[in-house]
């Protein structure tokens, strides 16, 4: 199934939970945190207690994209702020396989994050513990980023990997979707699909029900 992940990233943190409630009431059910530790990444963004204050007025699915070091430090912290699916970047996991069985002892649903220039392999035998892979389409650490190309042929060569393997794990992608790369991202074999700066900005309704009007047609 298709689901539309807005990242409140792009959102007005002095009206947040107005703007989570405009996206929730047209009709997206996931809801993507973007954690940043200015270390992982350069930015800095928000930790659990803004989650745990959202997390009171929402019932949407809490995609939790953690971007920082040392991940393991702060899974259970997350799950208890009302994380569903927690994401770990491959790149700042030393011991992959531990964080991810430690995600799902926490409760949540476990997804691997892969940089735009880290290749599929390092999913090799981690994929069958996955839940969903999460194939950044900009370098993370900022929204409203463009989109890099060399990323839908990375898309399809992961749908192939997840299908050969008689498996059916959830592909989000992340970073500089608009309206007019939705389908090719679509086609290419991604489900999940997280979008900021083009469903927080303007007209935050219409934004999700013109997403939600091509994902429920692909
Ligand atoms: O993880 C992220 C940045 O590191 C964000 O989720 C992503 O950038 C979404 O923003 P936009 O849709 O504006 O590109
Ligand atoms: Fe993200």
């Amino acid at each position: 199934m298709n689901k539309l992940a807005p990242s409140i990233l792009a959102a007005n943190f002095a009206a947040l939970g107005e703007d989570i409630r405009k996206a929730e009431e047209a009709g997206a059910e996931y809801l993507h945190i973007d954690v940043m530790d200015g270390h992982f990444v350069p930015s800095l963004s928000f930790g659990m207690p803004i989650m745990e204050s959202i997390r009171k007025n929402s019932v949407m699915v809490f995609d939790v994209h953690l971007m920082i070091d040392n991940p393991d430090q702060y899974i259970k912290a997350f799950a208890e702020a009302g994380a569903d699916i927690i994401t770990v970047h491959a790149e700042a996991c030393t011991h992959l396989n531990r964080t991810v069985a430690a995600i799902k002892e926490a409760g949540a649903k476990a997804c691997v994050a892969l940089n735009p220039a880290t290749p599929l392999t390092e999913l090799e035998y981690i994929l069958e513990d996955l839940d969903m892979v999460l194939l950044m389409t900009v370098n993370p650490g900022f929204g409203g980023q463009k989109y890099i190309e060399s990323c839908t042929r990375k898309i399809q060569e992961l749908r192939k990997m997840i299908t050969d393997r008689g498996l059916e794990t959830d592909i989000e992608v992340d970073g500089g979707i608009k309206l007019n790369n939705l389908q090719k991202v679509l086609d290419a074999g991604a489900n999940i699909i997280v979008a900021g700066s083009a469903v927080f900005a303007g007209d935050i309704s219409k934004n999700v029900r013109d997403f939600m009007k091509v994902l429920t047609e692909a």
